[in-house]
């Protein structure tokens, strides 16, 4: 596989108030594979773009080294360093796009600033927004785009400078649902035919689940988890990472037990059968507190989660009834109040 195309070795990063010091990043460490899309995943002030703006130092580590294809950049001299930043190219929730110009020029500009000549930059312009389905609009001005629209005309503009990464700060969180998956299937896309890396910062695990191959949960400056999307969902280990794969909810229950179970399916239709034969089985109910399909990478993972009966022998019955099926079974502590 070769050298991990970034390396992000313990990095901490602190601001100075007037009065005050943040500690937006405490020690993280994470290698991310050439071909990647990773997806970087917490709650608001988690240190998410902190950690994004350290990747092409926009903003400098306090301590500990970021390493793009092997090379230091503190070590970098002004000019090194921007040549490292024309190959990891980023955009953002608010697209920032130059609002005087038309898409075509957004997408020329920085290819004019490279030294590119004029004819030549809208040549290539022009193939990009074809790329990004936007061709017909190569005229219009970004107020008169939607918001998918402009995200398309950001992402052209950093296609256009042959970047090896992408860096996605919470990219789709500004577009509705049906948007947001046109913007993470073109992401996929342009990863699968142009082998560009790609980091993907949201707080939204759905976005996560839709198309990274790789997941990192950071909470309060620190990581909580990595690993691969398929891991992180089937067994959250850290209380971040079952918060998001749980989606934060917290039940509160008429039954008396506390005992919860959670179960991972990979057929959603696998559901309702099991839970009916098992409670048939043993004579007893169960309480479903929640269950839903998701879609992880590409692959229809059900999940259901089960308060057992209070009967200790009982819900042992249960638990064992489900291993027999080959069904992941994970007890959930503290789930129901
Ligand atoms: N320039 C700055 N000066 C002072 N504090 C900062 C600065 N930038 C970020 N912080 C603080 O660092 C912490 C992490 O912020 P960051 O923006 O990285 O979080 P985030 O996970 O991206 O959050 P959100 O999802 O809300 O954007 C926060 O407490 C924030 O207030």
């Amino acid at each position: 596989m070769g050298l991990p195309i970034i390396q992000i070795n313990n990095v901490t990063k602190s601001f100075e108030t007037k009065d005050s010091r943040v500690e937006a990043l405490k020690g993280i460490s994470l290698e991310i594979n050439r071909g990647d899309i990773y997806g970087i995943i917490g709650m608001s002030g988690a240190g998410k773009s902190t950690l994004v703006r350290c990747l092409n130092f926009l903003e400098k580590p306090t301590e500990g080294t970021v390493l793009i294809e092997g090379q230091d950049l503190s070590s970098c001299s002004d000019k090194e360093l921007r040549k490292v930043r024309n190959s990891v190219a980023m955009i953002f929730q608010h697209f920032n796009l130059l609002m005087q110009r038309t898409v075509l020029d957004n997408v020329c500009f920085s290819l004019e600033i490279l030294g590119m000549k004029k004819k030549e930059a809208r040549e290539k312009a022009l193939g990009i927004l074809k790329i990004v389905d936007l061709e017909e609009k190569a005229n219009a001005y970004p107020a008169q785009l939607s918001g998918g629209q402009k995200q398309r005309v950001a992402i052209a503009r950093s296609l256009a400078m042959d970047p090896k990464i992408l860096l996605c700060d919470e990219a789709t969180s500004a577009l509705d649902p049906t948007t947001t998956r046109s913007i993470l299937a073109l992401l996929k896309e342009i990863n699968q035919k142009y082998g560009i890396t790609i980091v993907i910062i949201t707080h939204e695990m759905g976005v996560v689940q839709e198309i990274c191959s790789h997941v990192a949960i950071i909470e309060q400056g620190e990581l909580a988890e990595t690993g691969t999307v398929e891991e992180v969902f089937s067994s959250p280990k850290s209380k971040a990472a079952k918060k998001l794969v749980f989606r934060g909810e917290r039940k509160y229950s008429l039954m008396k037990s506390k005992r919860c179970i959670r179960i991972v399916f990979t057929e959603n239709s696998s559901f309702e059968p099991v839970i009916a034969n098992m409670v048939l089985e043993c004579r007893a109910s169960v309480n479903i507190l929640l269950a839903d399909t998701q879609d992880v990478g590409g692959t229809a993972r059900g999940q259901m989660i089960l308060q057992l009966p209070e009967d200790e022998q009982i819900a042992e019955k249960m638990i064992q009834y489900l291993k027999d099926r080959n069904l992941a079974v994970e007890e959930l502590d503290d789930y129901v109040e």
